[in-house]
């Protein structure tokens, strides 16, 4: 493979091969800036934004593959490419910062799978808020699931959590900060069996560079890595290590661990936890701290106005705008279903997705892909139904509705489009009552067991024939026929992983008068408060290990919500956003699974071929009516293509002229041989349109604007020589009078240096200049220190001494403008008196109006009147 074959477009679609070559792990926004930018990436951001800036609709650039087909590489460069474009470019603090961002996240949320070391357990939809085709702001919304995968990796798996990395990068000095001295990484298990000395080195430079963005993040690098460690809770020496890192006593987060209080009808008891209840509490306690801190750093990333800021702690967030931040970022996201005001609150919810869509934005959405882990747990059945939504978004969009609107408006089409529909499948997993997520759910609050579970949903989807029993059989698996393939599930941990919670007893030993730590504290506040609230502590009350909004807390004994619920209210405000945004799809295929550069193995390759239905798309894109536009939308677009003069232009003929245009495209291309069908057929509101004969419409009337352009310009500037022509002619004689012929040739056309304003001081090259004070000065005017500041606004008044003299006024002309005038336009006679109604938007030019004409006069020459309006 080379560069060229790597991606091609399927109509508009793109579809591109990760060939696995010339790229430097760990991938990030930062790591891909040495790398080329491909053309046909490029072109999905240029088209992205110049829809987004024609239409003001909001833009979706939908990344779609299999995990380890490329969509997170691919991302990053639609993200570089789009600064390219709208934002600046990677030399700016936006960029910056953002590219920080993506180093912090990535170390924290990626991981080793069987299928991609550098696999991301994070999903991402990077939203880039776009003004006037200027980027203005950015946004990343993470979508949790993994935790329980990045805490504790699979068989054969291994994990590139920054904590992992961390003994391998930090000094001896920050060892001793943290309390560490005596402990070898392998005491705490940091690392991994197998880890070599070259993995040692590459984790300690991954993590210096992890340090380094956090820095750029205003985020202390303490505040993170202190506190928010795992260990394993053997003998007292590491119970007490970790104790002192998270700013409690041993003895306090022993009880936390081992000690649960019950509430038996109204009487607390106290109960003592057995080995297996300790290590589940310790694990509940690592992932809750890992997901808290990310959410809390995702917070920090999105929060733009504190950029430069490097003084604030990230607990120094007061709860107020955490929360705030937090129901901003989770606008497509964390809204729980189940309880009583769920109505009002999905309500507000969608009000909230629906009113955020019509901003104008573009979104990149990097989401899981479908994966087949040995085994796989709840968290991959949540992976597969996200890479499941997201193919019926593409099949909903690309074929249903195009194949649906043909047959609404009576359209023949010779291509019948035969595409598998997911639906099926989707409702399997995620249907309201009888769905496995919702029967999870069920099983959850009787508190019954994986098996009973399992027989439930057999017994339930019998006849369901996406719904299998693996051989041999077990009370604890089942199987479903996804899209992609054929996955087994073992529910073993369904039920545990659904719940999702975290005892009292635990939460309560980080409140703040036994926690000296604000951090720990800040990652539990609201639960903290709801505890606190009533005076017993603990009360046998549990809450969410995962992140959720502050109104969602807990609502009785039991959070109102599951992992399962969660992840499926976000999925659904996510398609909300989606199905408002102009979609444009990226189909990524991974080339092998050995991730083997350049190695194409057809196998592979040709069953992704085949469940991302790229076989059905050129189908439908070569012979069927993929576009269709209403005829008004059409004759706008295109009018420009047919003779002006046999247009009609009117409501009743809107279908004759979408004909004439047509009919004239098609006779200036009939010379040429094409491949795909060129038709189209008008429908009872729509025009439909093939894919080459978009193609055709989009190329010529390119071409017809570039050309048109080109003439304008040429028509005004040769009007503009000629009307300068006398002055040009004057000043060219002058300056030949004026230089010696030798200097005249070598000055060349050069225009002259402007000189020092008089009364500036040069500066003075000693002078000391204190670059913290710069940057600090740059930050609070919101100025860029790499561009010179903006030119202030026109005010709307002149100073004459010490008085502001606003307009209309009158002057006196002090010469006669313009001076080289031939005779053809107005002019001003010296000594004649004007009215001035404003200044100019060219500099230095006030605004002239004079026998009903409106000149825009230098402000030398004109002088001010004793009588003035002030
Ligand atoms: N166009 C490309 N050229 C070269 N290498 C690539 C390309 N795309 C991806 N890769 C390599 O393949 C690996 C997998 O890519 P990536 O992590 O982007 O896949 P993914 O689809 O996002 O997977 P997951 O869903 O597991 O996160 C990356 O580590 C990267 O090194």
């Amino acid at each position: 493979m080379d560069n060229t074959d790597r991606e091609t477009n399927v109509g508009p679609i793109l579809l591109c091969v990760n060939p696995y070559r010339d790229v430097g792990n760990p991938l990030t926004l930062s790591s891909t800036r040495g790398l080329a930018l491909s053309p046909q990436l490029n072109r999905v951001v240029q088209e992205a934004v110049r829809q987004q800036s024609e239409t003001g609709y909001p833009q979706a650039i939908i990344l779609s593959g299999t995990s380890g087909s490329g969509k997170s590489h691919a991302s990053m460069l639609l993200l570089r490419q789009l600064f390219a474009v709208a934002g600046g470019g990677p030399e700016t603090d936006a960029f910056k910062h953002l590219a920080a961002a993506f180093t912090v996240l990535r170390s924290l949320g990626s991981a080793k799978t069987m299928t991609n070391s550098e696999s991301s357990r994070i999903g991402q939809f990077i939203e880039v808020q776009v003004t006037d085709g200027a980027l203005y702001r950015t946004k990343i919304h993470c979508y949790f699931l993994d935790q329980t995968r990045v805490i504790r990796p699979l068989p054969g798996e291994k994990n590139y959590h920054i904590f992992y990395q961390m003994l391998a990068g930090l000094s001896t000095e920050e060892r001793s900060k943290l309390n560490l001295e005596g402990h070898k990484p392998s005491t705490l298990r940091y690392l991994q069996h197998g880890d070599t000395r070259q993995d040692l080195a590459e984790d300690a430079s991954r993590f210096q560079a992890w340090k380094t963005c956090l820095g750029v993040l205003g985020i202390p690098f303490l505040d993170v890595t202190e506190r928010a460690l795992r260990w394993m809770s053997r003998g007292d020496a590491e119970l007490n290590a970790v104790a002192g890192l998270l700013g409690v006593s041993g003895a306090a987060l022993f009880r936390g661990l081992t000690s649960r209080t019950h509430n038996a009808r109204g009487q607390l008891v106290k109960s003592v936890c057995d080995a297996n209840m300790s290590n589940m509490t310790r694990d509940c306690l690592a992932k809750a701290l890992y997901c808290r801190t990310v959410a809390t750093i995702v917070r920090r990333a999105n929060s733009l106005k504190r950029l430069g800021s490097t003084l604030g702690t990230l607990s120094s967030d007061s709860n107020e705008s955490v929360h705030n931040q937090a129901e901003v970022t989770s606008q497509h996201a964390s809204t729980i279903g189940g309880s009583t005001n769920a109505g009002s609150k999905s309500m507000a919810a969608l009000n909230n997705a629906v009113r955020h869509a019509t901003d104008g934005f573009i979104g990149i959405l990097d989401m899981f892909g479908f994966e087949d882990p040995k085994p796989s747990q709840l968290e991959h059945l949540c992976i597969n139904l996200c890479a499941e939504t997201m193919q019926h978004f593409y099949n909903t969009h690309i074929f249903k509705s195009s194949i649906e609107s043909c047959r609404d408006e009576g359209i023949n089409c010779e291509v019948e489009v035969d595409y598998v529909d997911n639906v099926p499948c989707i409702d399997l997993v995620s249907s309201l009552r009888t769905g496995l997520l919702s029967m999870l759910d069920v099983e959850c609050s009787i508190r019954g067991t994986a098996e009973s579970y399992v027989s439930k949903i057999k017994v339930q989807h019998k006849n369901n024939t996406r719904l299998f029993d693996p051989k041999p059989l077990d009370p604890r698996l089942f199987g479903i026929q996804h899209f992609a393939g054929r996955v087994i599930y073992d529910a073993t941990d369904f039920l545990d992983t659904n719940k999702d919670v975290v005892p009292d007893d635990l939460v309560a030993v980080f409140y703040k008068h036994s926690c000296n730590f604000g951090f720990a504290t800040h990652l539990f506040g609201s639960e903290l408060k709801a505890l606190y609230s009533v005076e017993t502590v603990p009360r046998g009350v549990s809450f969410r290990i995962s992140p959720t909004s502050h109104t969602d807390l807990l609502n009785g004994d039991e959070p109102v919500s599951t992992l399962t619920q969660d992840f499926h209210t976000r999925l659904d405000n996510l398609l909300r956003t989606l199905v408002h945004a102009r979609p444009h799809f990226v189909r990524c295929i991974c080339s092998n699974s050995q991730e083997t550069p350049n190695r194409f193995d057809r196998g592979t390759v040709v069953r992704q071929i085949r469940s991302l239905q790229v076989l059905e798309t050129v189908n439908l894109m070569a012979g069927g009516y993929p576009h269709r536009m209403r005829f008004k939308a059409f004759n706008a677009r295109y009018r420009l293509l047919a003779p002006f003069a046999k247009l009609h232009r009117t409501e009743e003929k809107v279908t004759d002229d979408c004909h004439l245009i047509l009919q004239h495209v098609l006779d200036s291309i009939s010379k040429q041989p094409s491949f795909v069908s060129t038709s189209w057929a008008l429908g009872k509101r729509h025009i439909f349109l093939s894919e080459g004969i978009r193609q055709h419409l989009e190329r010529l009337r390119s071409e017809t604007r570039q050309k048109a352009a080109t003439l304008i310009q040429s028509t005004w500037r040769g009007w503009h020589c000629r009307y300068r022509w006398s002055t040009l002619r004057r000043e060219k004689e002058i300056q030949s009078v004026a230089q010696p012929p030798a200097s005249r040739t070598t000055l060349g056309g050069a225009r002259p240096r402007p000189q020092p304003i008089a009364g500036t001081p040069p500066p003075d090259p000693n002078e000391k200049c204190d670059a913290k004070i710069i940057q600090q000065t740059c930050n609070l005017f919101g100025l860029d220190l790499e561009r010179p500041p903006p030119v202030p606004p026109s005010r709307s008044y002149t100073v004459a001494g010490n008085t502001k003299l606003g307009y209309p006024q009158t002057r006196v002309m002090k010469m006669s403008y313009p001076e080289d005038s031939n005779g053809d336009g107005p002019v001003l006679l010296k000594g004649e008196t004007v009215l001035v109604v404003g200044a100019s938007h060219r500099r230095g030019h006030l605004i002239v109006e004079h026998k009903h004409c409106t000149l825009h006069v230098p402000f030398q020459f004109l002088e001010l009147k004793q009588s003035v309006n002030i």
